[in-house]
């Protein structure tokens, strides 16, 4: 079915490794073993641990797990085919019928390998059987092979995260006395810090640490002009048009919907901005979206979320701890609430999603805004494929628009649309890696169309 949408819309065919020297080649020849390796590493690493707590079990099922996923990087390396899923989850019914999807498009003659597939397929199913090898060996079937890595940006962090608060704090002290376009600015503010907190991604990084030394909150007038596409008002405008009375008479406040990306700081950036939300009165909730997995090296799972809390909640910083009061009492009372569909970690482009995913596509349809944190969403929902730059953003979604929606990604991957006649070329000229250093970013709007 995505495959007639993709030729009914006319849609670009999506980026694939089969393009020697592209960035998906050097992602898949390159990055993906190396995180791999580094998988690998941290179970081992924990193989004392393992046989503390499950004795000579937690031994034999460390060593069939990294059997597993040296025969994963092997298949990686030397191009074999993509494998059915035999673990037997949820999604693996899913995930098969998308490999047999992709063996149609391919056709029969070549069958579906990690550098012919498409990349955006490959690099989802490589993490997808990461989770496979874990869950076929209880009892580490619960290990988070990621888990150290995300942690350690979080500390890593911590001068970044004080100051984020302390900013959040002060707000919040006479937030009574500011004006709307005082409360305007600081959502722009907020809505740029958590724009930039995209940075600290880990898969691009091949799980290298690159966590937030500084609060960028003093640097964002500098990150200005590396901002390709910035829609903030018209994020506003979606915000704010709910506040204004409608036939009733009544103004109703909306909710707004947080697709999450990574843990560390980006998180605590995507909860000071929700915080602000609720706090200033522009939302009645605001619901998170995160991974029911282990996901892209560092992309929050329902643990990451909690663990962030606490942490934030235990530290001895008394604007630190808190924030994490009030964001603690938020989830409590319901405020916030966080939300893991498997869709979220399936390697579908979202505009299968009204399809593939009724149900989470009607809960974002009620939605005043949705925002979609990171560079691995955005493919998503360009469905990763060669546009050219000043293709409108909403024609590269193809008729995904739940609700008003607005990406906000620091640049990771060759894949970008909306820019002005020319923008692209003269970036090229100016750093040729432009669409892949991280160091340029949008924010990128789109509205559904009356007619939808
Ligand atoms: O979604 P994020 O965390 O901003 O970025 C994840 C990501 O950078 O990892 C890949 C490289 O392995 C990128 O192409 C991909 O988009
Ligand atoms: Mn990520």
């Amino acid at each position: 079915m995505a495959a007639n949408r993709a030729l009914f819309h006319g849609a670009p065919p999506p980026l694939s490794a089969k393009v020697e020297g592209s960035f998906a080649y050097l992602t898949v020849r390159d990055r993906l073993p190396t995180i791999l390796t580094r998988v690998i590493d941290a179970i081992h690493r924990n193989k004392n641990k393992f046989f503390e707590d499950f004795g000579e079990e937690g031994v034999r099922a460390e060593k069939q797990t990294i059997g597993l996923l040296s025969k994963l990087r092997n298949e990686l390396l030397t191009d074999k085919p993509i494998l059915a899923l035999c673990d037997g989850l949820e999604d693996t019914d899913s995930w098969n019928q998308y490999l047999q999807r992709q063996q149609s498009l391919l056709g029969e003659q070549d069958p579906v390998s990690w550098f012919k597939a498409p990349w955006l397929y490959v690099e989802c199913y490589m993490y997808r059987r990461i989770q496979e090898a874990i869950w076929l060996n209880p009892p580490i079937s619960d290990f988070d092979v990621f888990h150290e890595c995300k942690t350690q940006s979080f500390f890593e962090s911590q001068q970044a995260v004080i100051a984020l608060c302390t900013y959040l704090q002060g707000i919040y002290r006479n937030i009574d006395d500011l004006s709307e376009t005082q409360l305007m600015e600081v959502f722009h503010k907020l809505l740029q810090v958590s724009l930039w907190g995209n940075k600290c991604d880990l898969s691009i990084s091949a799980g290298v640490e690159n966590s937030q030394k500084s609060c960028p909150i003093e640097f964002l007038s500098d990150l200005k002009s590396f901002i390709l596409v910035d829609d903030s008002k018209m994020v506003w405008s979606a915000l704010t048009f709910t506040q204004r009375p409608g036939e009733n008479g009544k103004s109703s406040l909306g909710s707004v919907d947080i697709v999450l990306d990574n843990a560390g700081f980006e998180l605590v950036t995507d909860l000071v901005l929700a915080d602000f939300l609720i706090s200033s009165g522009l939302a009645k909730e605001v619901r998170f979206h995160g991974k029911s997995i282990p996901w892209f090296v560092s992309d929050v799972t329902a643990n990451d979320f909690q663990w962030t809390i606490r942490q934030t909640m235990a530290a001895n910083h008394k604007w630190m701890s808190k924030s994490g009061v009030q964001w603690q009492s938020y989830m409590r009372e319901g405020v916030w609430s966080y939300h893991d569909h498997p869709f979220w970690t399936m390697p579908h482009e979202y505009c299968d999603m009204a399809g593939d995913a009724p149900d989470l596509y009607a809960t974002l349809k009620g939605a005043t805004l949705v925002l979609f944190k990171g560079d691995l969403n955005y493919r998503k929902l360009t469905g990763d494929r060669e546009w050219d730059h000043t293709v409108p953003f909403d024609r590269a979604l193809r008729g995904f628009q739940p609700a008003p929606l607005c990406s906000l990604r620091t640049l990771k991957a060759n894949v970008q649309v909306g820019l002005q006649p020319g923008q692209g070329e003269q970036l090229s000229t100016q750093d040729s890696s432009w669409m892949t250093s991280g160091k340029y970013a949008v924010v990128q709007f789109c509205s559904p169309h009356k007619e939808q």
